[in-house]
């Protein structure tokens, strides 16, 4: 490990006190009690001792050291994939070291009560991390706005980034820029608060020489003031020579660390470049005496280097590096650590008015978002649950007579449901053999004579019986259809005989009397048993379809961590999703109500507040899940699959369009503890039976959404809080 003196590096423009005694002095942070007075470490903007991270098995960042003093441009040269990227995001701390210490600006990033992530870090990330949707005016307010500067103070540095980064007009929207220009938006935003340390990954690719001369003068410029500190990584080796310190990494730890100008006069090197190659062959050199097996290197090659030093002495040295004993420790009292944990509505607020903004920018796409679950529940309830029409019966009437009861009776079947084809018996049973029909209804050439015999004598012959009877075949393949035919059959028959024997009808009728509901009405069809499930379902899918891609895309662009590290904690992100979608299913909730009630004349004996309360704790469960899902996982196909996979098991599975009581053990268990079971019934309850939150199945209806609103957010929060630091 390096622990040299500082170089001649550290002497100019090193200021007297850092910029962390300032604030700490001002009394922006909290001074820390068990630190000892600020040693000559603390003189360093950034300090990375012994680092490391791996990507699963990869090691990308081996025993890495490095020191970007106060007031200076640190130049961070290397090979593609030699981590550059990965040590950045360490020391904004948008990922975990796996060892080592970092401290940024006097105190580990993340801290409580340290403004890296924060105000006092500007961040460049690689990607371009920009809203398409907004225009550049909108991306500099939403980044003022995170950061607390008021509205003059952001209008004034947005002015001076448009002319200093010659960007088009504030209003022109990100989508339209080319690539130069986004990543000079880019840049903006990263410039834009003025901050003490300034992180920009690779800021100069595809922006044109001019302009990145006018970025490098502009970086000196701003560190002359000793008080701005820039970490800047760039594949022109060349034009980090205006940086006053490099550093040539490679294989995931530094060659050399210095001024430029030494760098070269160590190596005797004509430019910056060959003396990086002359650094690269002796790393080489050295790996392949050291290790013949592994020449050409994995990423892990770090110890090579250590102990190839004396031959080759390559590596200068910034700074003290100390043992880990000497590293400070710090504490923050507990006020200071519950402000950091507690959410800003500064920051709520500047997310949700993002969601807006875009949600603004895409008129389409928001109608489509409050139309789909009208669309749905329409379509739910014109399809399923009605009486079937238009069946073809065949129909076998061997009585000829006009006035036969057989022809009565036939008048009484429902002919809107059922359509009667007279055929003989041959033609009939081909008919229903090859499909044609749903059934036969047949009549004996006596039916007449007989059923009056039936009728009216308490003893009867078997064949009287027999010839007195309706004779019905179906075909049984569908269920439903073959239940409608017989019950329409019933009905008329019940129909003929109340019209034949009036008050005598009794004497052919069933001894069972069909009294007024207690509950509901007796032309309760099936639609009406699922309308308050698919509600909920509805409204539970749609909040998990807008959610579950949200962090995925914005973390893929790079937007997450860009707001990470400008001090948006993963709390504020969910709440501020929470919130704007709540207007989203707010307004679903309110059309989806007006059509079921007043347009497919659902009815509602209960609460409308209950009913309502009730379809927004699932819309709120379904954002919690979709923020799980979004979380969880970093890819909108992978993430698509979990949300659409859940759907259709838990449609099956929670008694939203079957009755629960069907679902044999164990797997009825399954069925209860899900999120919308016991919500349906209990919103069955609500609207059909009329009851309130003292009744057991209403309250625990929605105990169990609380329960899994309150689980489901818990575990995004852990699963986002693991997978941003
Ligand atoms: N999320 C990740 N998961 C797994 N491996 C990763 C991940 N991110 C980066 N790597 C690997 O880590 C190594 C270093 O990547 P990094 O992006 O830090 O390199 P870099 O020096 O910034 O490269 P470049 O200059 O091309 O941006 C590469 O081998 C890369 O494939």
């Amino acid at each position: 490990m390096a622990a040299e003196p500082v170089g001649p590096v550290m002497t100019t423009g090193a200021p007297e006190s850092t910029e962390m005694e300032d604030l700490l002095n001002k009394g922006n942070m909290t001074v820390d009690l068990e630190a000892p007075a600020v040693p000559a470490v603390e003189r360093m903007a950034i300090r990375c001792r012994d680092v490391c991270r791996s990507y699963g098995k990869l090691k990308v960042i081996s025993n890495m050291d490095l020191t970007v003093p106060q007031g200076q441009i640190y130049g961070l040269l290397g090979p593609s994939g030699c981590g550059k990227t990965t040590l950045l995001k360490c020391i904004v701390g948008t990922l975990k070291i796996s060892q080592g210490y970092i401290s940024v600006l006097g105190k580990p990033p993340a801290f409580p009560g340290h403004e890296v992530p924060g105000r006092m870090v500007g961040y460049m990330p690689q990607d371009l991390a920009l809203y398409n949707e907004f225009t550049i005016s909108d991306t500099l307010t939403f980044f003022g706005h995170i950061h607390g500067l008021t509205s003059k103070e952001t209008q004034a540095r947005m002015d001076f980034l448009v002319e200093f980064l010659d960007l088009p007009q504030k209003c022109s929207l990100v989508r339209n820029l080319s690539g130069g220009q986004r990543r000079r938006v880019s840049l903006g935003a990263a410039l834009l608060q003025n901050p003490q340390l300034l992180i920009l990954d690779e800021p100069t690719v595809g922006v044109d020489p001019v302009l990145r001369a006018k970025i490098w003068q502009h970086l000196v410029e701003i560190v002359k003031t000793g008080k701005v500190s820039v970490i800047i990584t760039t594949h022109y080796i060349e034009e980090a020579r205006q940086a006053n310190v490099v550093g040539l990494m490679r294989y995931g730890h530094l060659l050399a660390e210095g001024p430029p100008e030494e760098v070269i006069k160590q190596h005797n090197a004509p430019t910056l470049e060959h003396a990086f190659l002359q650094l690269c062959e002796t790393s080489d050199l050295i790996e392949s005496k050291r290790c013949p097996s592994q020449q050409g290197g994995v990423l892990d090659s770090s110890q090579s280097f250590e102990s190839g030093r004396e031959e080759s002495q390559p590596i200068l040295s910034l700074g003290p590096g100390g043992s880990p004993e000497d590293l400070p420790k710090y504490a923050a009292d507990w006020k200071v650590q519950a402000r950091h944990v507690l959410p800003k509505w500064r920051n709520i607020s500047a997310l949700m008015i993002k969601t807006l903004i875009r949600m603004k920018r895409m008129p389409g796409s928001l109608c489509f978002q409050f139309l789909l679950p009208v669309i749905q529940i329409s379509l739910m309830c014109l399809c399923i649950g009605g009486d079937p029409k238009g069946i073809q019966v065949a129909v076998v009437n061997n009585e000829t007579s006009t006035s036969a009861y057989s022809q009565s009776l036939l008048a009484f079947l429902d002919n809107s449901s059922i359509e009667q084809v007279p055929l003989s018996h041959a033609d009939a049973f081909t008919g229903i053999y090859n499909g044609e029909y749903w059934g036969v209804i047949g009549f004996g050439k006596n039916f007449t004579s007989y059923l009056t015999m039936r009728m009216f004598n308490p003893h009867v012959s078997k064949d009287v019986v027999d010839g007195g009877s309706v004779y019905v075949w179906l075909d049984l393949t569908n269920q439903q259809i073959a239940l409608m035919l017989q019950k329409k059959v019933h009905q008329a028959f019940q129909a003929f005989v109340d019209n034949k024997l009036r008050s005598m009808a009794y004497l052919v009728a069933l001894p069972i009397k069909i009294e007024e509901p207690i509950y509901g009405s007796l032309n309760t069809d099936f639609t009406t048993f699922i309308t308050p499930g698919a509600m909920l379902s509805i409204t539970f899918y749609l909040a998990v379809g807008l959610t579950a891609l949200s962090f995925v895309l914005e973390r893929k662009e790079g937007l997450l961590d860009r707001c990470w590290v400008a001090g948006v904690s993963s709390l504020e992100t969910m709440l501020a999703h929470l919130l704007c979608q709540l207007f989203v299913i707010s307004v679903q909730i309110i059309l989806l109500l007006l059509f079921v009630l007043l347009v497919f004349k659902i009815p509602n004996e209960g609460s409308l507040v209950l009913v309502v309360a009730l379809i927004v704790m699932q819309g709120v469960t379904g954002i919690a899940f979709g923020l799980v899902i979004s979380a969880a996982i970093d890819d909108e196909q992978n993430a698509n699959q979990a949300a659409l996979g859940c759907f259709y098991p838990n449609l099956v599975i929670s008694g939203v369009i079957w009755p629960v009581e069907c679902i044999p053990y164990p797997l009825r268990y399954l069925s209860l503890a899900l999120p919308q079971t016991y919500a349906s019934e209990a919103l069955r309850c609500i609207m059909y039976r009329g009851w309130g939150l003292g009744r057991m199945m209403v309250w625990r209806g929605f105990a169990v959404s609380l329960g899994w609103n309150t689980f489901f957010f818990l575990l995004a929060t852990i699963i986002l809080k693991l997978r941003t630091r």
